[in-house]
């Protein structure tokens, strides 16, 4: 019988599998393999009784049991609906308690790339078991199948749970990280207040979702675009949320100038710090390169060329996006999910010591004078617990003041189109200029 088709039967049955069926394991190694990469953790919600005897010389012969489902609906996926005891094997003794990680847009060309990374244990570590539950949508719900098949057959260690779904109230449930990539790209001719409505509509829904299942201190990082004002209007529907607990991806900037500047300067890019984007991830965006250090030093003292930094470098950083598309036919998945690892480890290692990070975060009790009640990147820093504090040493000059200015006033225009999405009354609409994300030109 072939794998697939095994992996089938067992969902299907409560039966349990006993050594006595044709001698799977001793015949098959990559069987056996198959098994131990199937153990999981028992989900918190179901009450699965499990048993399971292992002696030392045999191969372990686990029992499945079929994951309760008491609303008949499909809420795992293929092999990773086989429930097992993590306690059995004595690798995953010294694993930590299984994290529920919830992706939307999860059929997409940056999740493509995501999945795989977060599966292999490279952004949490070697000890983290992960649960992935996927969102789609109608339209992408067999693709998403075939991601989920593809993550069957890569036969990831850490990989316990895998779901997908369509309805953000299922797929949420639990969360303890909400990556949200699913947004409805702009078309040729959409104004930017109509891409504003419609992603908005989505991240609201999502915002409700996660307030009524998620975990109540879920991390949520928004890259859908426009993500700062995806994440503001998620979060304005999830009231129960920590507001410090949103983020939008500003990371994929970040690294865009770092290797800017590394290019400039004639450095490897490991030597670019204090690397600040502010700002809205759109072409208004301001690179900090008055705070930022090549090899521990100012960088306006390792490049002399001025006017480089303030017009080629800058708008080199904020159009990136948008050369990209235009060599490559696509936007910047890859770039993307590597940026979005980068932005979890930030908040979950301790930032080196005089570094730090940017981030799109909310900006209530911020020190550095920008509007309150708009999600803006930020310098940020951690210790490496899930949450951040603003960096206060940096220094501002009027270029870079005037700069910021602008980008604040397209945030806080983003946010009237919106009103009628955070709750805070009738929208109105005056974005002065149809300004671009950085994918577009
Ligand atoms: N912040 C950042 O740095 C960056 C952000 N981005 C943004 O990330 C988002 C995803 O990019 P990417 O994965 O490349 O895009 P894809 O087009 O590959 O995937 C986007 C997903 O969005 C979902 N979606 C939700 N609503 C709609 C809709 N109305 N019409 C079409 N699709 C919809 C689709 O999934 P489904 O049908 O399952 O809902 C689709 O799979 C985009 O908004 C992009 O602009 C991209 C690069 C950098
Ligand atoms: O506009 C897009 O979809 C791509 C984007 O955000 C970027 O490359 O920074």
């Amino acid at each position: 019988m072939a794998l697939a088709e095994l992996s089938a039967s067992y969902t299907k049955t409560t039966t349990p599998f006993h050594s006595s069926q044709p001698s799977l394991s001793s015949t098959s190694p990559r069987f056996s393999d198959h098994f131990r990469r199937s153990f999981r953790s028992i989900p918190r919600s179901r009450n699965a009784t499990i048993s399971c005897s292992v002696a030392s010389d045999q191969v372990q012969t686990p029992i499945p049991v079929q994951a309760e489902n008491p609303k008949g609906k499909t809420e795992c996926y293929g092999v990773f609906c086989l429930t097992y005891d993590l306690q059995a094997e004595e690798e995953t003794k010294s694993w930590k308690k299984l994290i529920n990680i919830s992706v939307s847009g999860a059929a997409g060309m940056i999740s493509n790339h995501l999945l795989f990374k977060l599966a292999s244990g490279e952004v949490f570590g070697p000890n983290q078991p992960i649960a992935l539950k996927l969102l789609g949508s109608e339209r992408s719900i067999q693709a998403l199948e075939g991601v989920a098949m593809e993550l069957e057959d890569s036969l990831f260690p850490l990989l316990r749970e895998v779901s997908i779904g369509i309805n953000p109230y299922e797929v949420f449930q639990d969360a303890e990280w909400a990556l949200l990539i699913g947004a409805k790209p702009r078309g040729p001719g959409m104004e930017r207040a109509g891409l504003l409505d419609i992603n908005g509509q989505i991240f609201a829904e999502q915002g409700k979702a996660l307030n009524a299942v998620a975990s109540h201190n879920v991390k949520v990082i928004v890259v859908g675009n426009p993500c700062n004002t995806n994440a503001l209007i998620c979060m304005k529907n999830a009231p129960n949320i920590p507001a410090k607990n949103f983020h939008a991806l500003t990371r994929l900037d970040e690294n865009r100038a770092k290797c800017q500047l590394a290019l400039k300067a004639g450095v490897f890019y490991d030597q670019v710090s204090n690397m600040t984007i502010w700002g809205n991830h759109s072409t208004t965006q301001v690179p900090d390169f008055l705070n930022a250090r090549i090899k521990g030093l100012p960088v306006k003292e390792v490049i002399k060329d001025h006017k480089w930094l303030e017009e080629e470098f800058t708008e080199k950083v904020q159009k990136r996006g948008g050369v990209l598309i235009q060599k490559w036919g696509r936007s910047s998945a890859a770039s993307t999910a590597v940026s979005i690892v980068d932005a979890i480890k930030s908040l979950i290692t301790p930032t080196p010591e005089g570094d730090w990070f940017s981030s799109g975060v909310y900006t209530n009790g911020n020190p550095y004078g920008i509007a309150e009640d708009i999600v803006f990147s930020i310098p940020c820093r951690s210790k490496g617990d899930g949450d951040y504090e603003l960096v206060k040493e940096v220094i501002f000059d009027d270029y870079l003041l005037k700069r910021i200015r602008k980008t604040e006033a397209e945030l806080l225009a983003e946010k009237r189109c919106v009103a009628h999405l955070t709750g805070e009354g009738v929208a109105f609409c005056d974005l002065t200029e149809d300004t671009m994300l950085p994918g577009e030109m």
